[in-house]
């Protein structure tokens, strides 16, 4: 097989559109052509030798969606080499600045104050906790106990609390750490601040300077990189270098074939495509990819690849582009039996988790303690100091005094850097978002491994935060999946938008990369469309998947619902019409919501366990009025991205756009939706207006599978 790069293409081309593009264009037999081995803003597709010269020629130049695309035989993309990459990376970074800057001013210009949803006013502090390793947490609702109006405030968020009504209003920076209907905790780090409890408050979502800062100071370091591992890395990375794998030497003992990557013993069941994901990774001696469709077991093969690297007395770090991510490896890693250590805000980790938190485990170690009491001894001996104004010191004695505090001061500072030295030192995986990987806590500590999940959600600035760190590098994620969220489209367009991931993968190809392609999630007609569209049909759904339904599980009713895998239920002409929500900027379809939770509550009345059943609306707008109308279920409801990389046995999907223009909006982003389509387990219902949908072939071809599998019903019929 030869391998083309096709470029450029529109973000939201799909497999399957440049499968036939090619076979189209170039007259070829579509089964002929191999798969694709990359898709982003440009395609890597595999072809046939003897047909590659004529494909060029025959594809250069056509129109793919009325834009000229170039084909050529897929080498190294051209890049800048070096400062230059990153030097653009970085005016990147400053763009994307300014556009979140502009849209804040904007948000709040349109919103004056509290309508944007990115402000609470009138709040109390109706409690006040020491809690999440010694912050201080306080509880805050509205003076009049309503409850708080749609927000953006989630756990996780940094946000700035401002005293409101004063002429000098104190403010402080937390991260918020929980949310109930009335009330919203932050966690502050300053559990020593005067805060005046009879005043009232405002909280505002402030932006994450440090994070950009630290992805800046990255770039920077890496562009400027010579004569280290760094650099090495850098090279392989730009293209400038090929990429090496350990080969066994024919004649190498046995022993010596664990060099090479080859593994003695294997931890979990995986299949045989996991397995040589696994020594493939272990075997490169600079980066290596592990690419494939939602449920194909990404994330459980690099949790055996982290564990095996351990076994071998490698250092770890573990590391995603979002807080859940991160989490959902963590929690993994634990249930294997490792112990991790989690760096980040605890607020930022789920509760479950917590324990693993480096706030926390330092918060228990016996030199923290010493710590804590050098410092209660160093403020002791302030205080005296201070005291001493009636009865005159002997001269100088106030100021030995001082002295001694500063002195004890700093001893305790030392003893905790040194407990939290300690405990990373003790802990051969560490986790954490990449953007969290921060310089103070790590200080100089370095890795053998750095492994990126869910890599292709992530920018590439953001990536080179843990690479300056790391020996070697393993990216794994699903370029069909959810893309980073860019916010300046000018940005996008000149390549924030690129992953490092994709971007190694259009480099190296299948020489740096190895596919996985049997789910262990989906029926197999829930994971048929998805398949075909994005995946060249190469998918496949494991034996102990492919025909598994709801009724299966005990205590569910066998009937029609629980019984067949898929349903959509089309809304058009039935005047379910979307609305923009109220103070926010997003959209809701108040008629499909109430129909989404019918189909919910039918689902639990016929025995699914409401823990089994999640909800997904493409606008959070939706994602607030479903949770209202189903509030006290246990039922999780949430966007897109609160879902990639999780499964949920039931799934029902709202759609929301229903519109006589045909809009879709951000619909229109088809990865979006490919990460909806494939959570389910054994069941997946789909609400949406096929008149608005229709407009698109994307959603043309789904409704069509819909009806081939039989799963199509109207609105009309259910009534
Ligand atoms: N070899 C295997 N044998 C049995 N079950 C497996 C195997 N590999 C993965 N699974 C199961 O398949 C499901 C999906 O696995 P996982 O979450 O690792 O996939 P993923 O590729 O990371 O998914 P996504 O693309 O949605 O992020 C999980 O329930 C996991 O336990």
């Amino acid at each position: 097989m030869a391998t083309l790069h096709i470029d450029p293409l529109p973000r939201n081309a799909t497999p399957g559109q440049v499968l036939r593009f090619v076979a189209e264009i170039g007259k070829i037999d579509g089964k002929r052509i191999g798969k694709i081995v990359f898709l982003g803003k440009g395609a890597t597709v595999e072809v046939p030798d003897t047909h590659a010269a004529k494909l060029v020629t025959a594809l250069d130049g056509a129109t793919f969606r009325e834009r000229p695309v170039r084909v050529r035989f897929a080498t190294a993309p051209k890049r800048e080499s070096g400062p230059g990459h990153f030097d653009l990376l970085a005016r990147l970074l400053q763009l994307e600045a300014d556009e979140e800057r502009r849209q804040m001013k904007e948000r709040a210009a349109r919103g004056a104050a509290a309508g944007d949803g990115t402000s609470l006013t009138r709040l109390v502090i109706r409690e006040e906790d020491i809690g999440l390793a010694g912050r201080l947490i306080l509880t805050l609702a509205r003076v009049n106990r309503d409850p708080l109006p749609p927000n953006r405030l989630q756990p996780g968020a940094p946000v700035l609390l401002t005293q409101t009504g004063t002429q000098r209003p104190a403010s402080f920076r937390g991260v918020v750490s929980d949310r109930a209907e009335r009330t919203i905790a932050v966690a502050f780090d300053q559990s020593d601040a005067e805060w005046p409890d009879d005043s009232q408050w405002r909280l505002d979502l402030s932006p994450d300077e440090a994070s950009r800062q630290r992805q800046l100071a990255a770039l920077a370091r890496a562009g400027a990189a010579e004569g280290d591992r760094l650099a090495e890395l850098r090279a392989v990375l730009l293209g400038e270098r090929p990429p090496e794998f350990a080969v066994p030497a024919p004649d190498a003992p046995p022993e010596r074939a664990k060099d090479a990557g080859r593994v003695a013993t294997w931890l979990s069941p995986l299949n045989e495509p996991q397995r040589d994901a696994v020594e493939f990774a272990l075997a490169a001696k600079d980066v290596a990819v592990i690419h494939g469709p939602p449920g194909t077991g990404k994330t459980t093969t690099v949790v055996e690849l982290i564990r095996q690297a351990v076994r071998r007395g490698e250092k770890v770090l573990a590391c995603a582009p979002s807080n859940a991510a991160v989490d959902n490896m963590l929690d993994k890693l634990i249930a294997a039996g490792e112990e991790p250590v989690r760096l980040g805000h605890p607020a930022r980790v789920a509760p479950h988790l917590r324990d693993r938190a480096l706030d926390l485990l330092v918060q228990a170690h016996p030199d923290a303690r010493q710590a804590r009491k050098f410092a209660r001894d160093a403020r002791a001996l302030f205080r005296k100091a201070d005291k001493w104004t009636k009865n005159k010191p002997m001269p100088g004695e106030k100021h030995a005094l001082r002295a001694e505090a500063r002195d004890l001061l700093a001893i305790a500072r030392r003893t905790e850097q040194l407990a939290v030295e300690r405990v990373i030192n003790a802990a051969p995986i560490v986790c954490a978002t990449l953007t969290g990987v921060d310089s103070e806590t790590l200080a100089q500590r370095r890795f053998d491994l750095a492994v990126l999940d869910e890599a292709c959600q992530s920018t590439e600035p953001a990536s080179w935060v843990p690479l300056l760190r790391a020996n070697r590098v393993v990216l794994a994620g699903d370029p069909c999946q959810l893309p980073p969220t860019i916010l300046s489209p000018q940005a996008a367009e000149q390549g924030l938008e690129v992953s490092l991931m994709e971007r190694v993968m259009a480099l190296h190809g299948s020489a740096v990369s190895r596919l996985l392609t049997v789910q262990y999630r989906m029926h197999a007609e829930i994971m048929g469309f998805s398949s075909d569209e994005f995946y060249s049909g190469e998918l496949v759904a494991h034996e102990s998947v492919t025909t598994h339904r709801l009724c299966d599980l005990p205590g569910v009713r066998a009937e029609p619902l629980t019984e067949l895998p898929v349903k959509f239920i089309d809304t058009a002409g039935a005047s379910y019409d979307e609305e923009a929500e109220e103070d926010t900027e997003s959209r809701l379809n108040p008629q499909e919501a109430t129909l989404a939770a019918k189909y919910v509550r039918a689902l639990l009345e016929a025995g699914v366990a409401p823990a089994d059943v999640a909800v997904i609306a493409p606008y959070s707008g939706q994602v607030r009025r479903l949770r209202e109308l189903l509030t006290g279920t246990g039922v999780e409801i949430d966007s897109v991205d609160g879902f990639q990389g999780r499964e949920k046995e039931a799934v029902v999907i709202s759609l929301v756009r229903s519109n006589p223009e045909g809009e879709i909006g951000f619909l229109g982003d088809v990865r979006r939706t490919n990460v909806a389509l494939t959570r389910a387990r054994r069941k997946l219902i789909v609400v949406g207006d096929s008149a608005t949908l229709a407009n698109h072939d994307f959603y043309q071809r789904m409704l069509t599978y819909f009806e081939t599998v039989g799963a199509y019903s109207s609105v009309w019929e259910e009534a």
